[in-house]
């Protein structure tokens, strides 16, 4: 569906240039919920601009929907232009229009006739779960009624792609969970193709299923969400995850536990299924060790689940060994990272 070849912008300022995206090749399947993320500064913004063709990129090409965006006429970049939607972490909806008249602004836009937009905006109202709220203002409405309008908006004209600029970052973690559901159900739906720009790792673990890396301009790891989480390889990619898996308050919890413990400290990894299988239970039934949980974590991917559990484990050296082996056979990788 989108398909970017060698492409790279660079900004000319007056005594120096800047390359914000640098040779990016990216294929992003019809239907797919694909994540991009990156700290401030590293391209995304730039990325996106080029996507919907605000931005014309300095070099390489660009296939949107089997538009070929370099090479069109004004009147065809239009047309391919609604072909690509957006929603914004501000929403940038028109405060002096109501919801229903926000939604059927790119509507009147595109010329749709007065019955057909009173049914489309209905639809859309029912879809995106405004019911209710069709005759507010956007001050009258929270943060994630909000978005919801600008989801709706964004659907108005049927695009094929939805582009997400950091579209939850202005929301508290359970509104951003709810717009999430939301857009992995109009995915599911519609099979709309969505592009996720974020530098929340949450984000892209809760709807993405493959996810791309972004540091200096550059894509610097890319796969599916769960391998990324399993197996990073940037030092980068490596802080994105930690914020899922091991999140700063959690890991002062465990240096103040570590003073505190007599065992030994193990940390385990769990992926995919194995997540999910009662493997503690299991070592406890059958080494005759004393575990004791510290810190448990496990992140739902769309493709299985991702966990870390800190637990303390009491026992003579050789059944220590044992435990360990048994957790390996299971694939659960065991790191010793505290010995009493
Ligand atoms: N129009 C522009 N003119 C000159 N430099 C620009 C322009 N747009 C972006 N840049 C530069 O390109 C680099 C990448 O910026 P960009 O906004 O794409 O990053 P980002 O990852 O989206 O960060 P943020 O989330 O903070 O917006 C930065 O160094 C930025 O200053």
């Amino acid at each position: 569906m989108i398909h970017l070849n060698n492409v790279s912008k660079t900004f000319q300022l007056k005594d120096h240039s800047i390359e914000a995206v640098k040779e990016i090749n990216l294929d992003i399947e019809k239907g797919e919920i694909f994540g991009i993320v990156g700290y401030s500064g590293a391209g995304k913004s730039t990325l996106v601009r080029l996507l919907n063709r605000l931005e014309a990129p300095t070099t390489g090409t660009l296939k949107i929907a089997e538009n070929d965006m370099l090479n069109l006429s004004n009147r065809d970049l239009r047309g391919a232009r609604q072909e690509i939607s957006m929603i914004f972490q501000h929403f940038n909806l028109l405060w002096s229009r109501t919801v229903r008249e926000n939604i059927a602004f790119p509507l009147e836009v595109a010329g749709i006739s007065k019955a057909k937009r009173y049914e489309r905006v209905e639809e859309l109202i029912d879809l995106v779960g405004l019911k209710g709220r069709e005759a507010s203002y956007p001050s009258q409405l929270s943060g994630g009624q909000k978005q919801r309008v600008g989801i709706a908006r964004a659907l108005a004209n049927e695009p094929k792609v939805l582009l997400c600029d950091e579209a939850t970052s202005a929301l508290d973690p359970r509104t951003t969970g709810a717009i999430l559901d939301l857009l992995h159900d109009i995915n599911q739906k519609l099979g709309l193709t969505i592009v996720i720009i974020t530098h929340e790792m949450q984000v892209v673990q809760k709807i993405c299923s493959r996810v791309a890396v972004m540091e200096d301009g550059r894509i610097v790891e890319l796969g599916n969400v769960l391998d990324v989480f399993k197996n990073p390889q940037q030092e980068i990619t490596k802080t994105f995850v930690k914020q899922v898996t091991d999140p700063e308050d959690s890991n002062e919890a465990i240096e103040e536990q570590l003073k505190r413990e007599e065992g030994t400290v193990i940390r385990l990894t769990f992926v995919g299924d194995d997540a999910e299988k009662p493997v503690v239970s299991e070592l406890i039934r059958s080494f005759g060790v004393t575990v004791n949980i510290l810190q448990g974590n496990i992140a739902k991917t769309q493709h299985g689940s991702y966990g870390s559990l800190y637990v303390s484990v009491d026992g003579d050296e050789e059944q220590l060994k044992e435990a360990i082996q048994f957790l390996h056979d299971h694939r659960v990788e065991a790191e010793v990272i505290a010995d009493a």
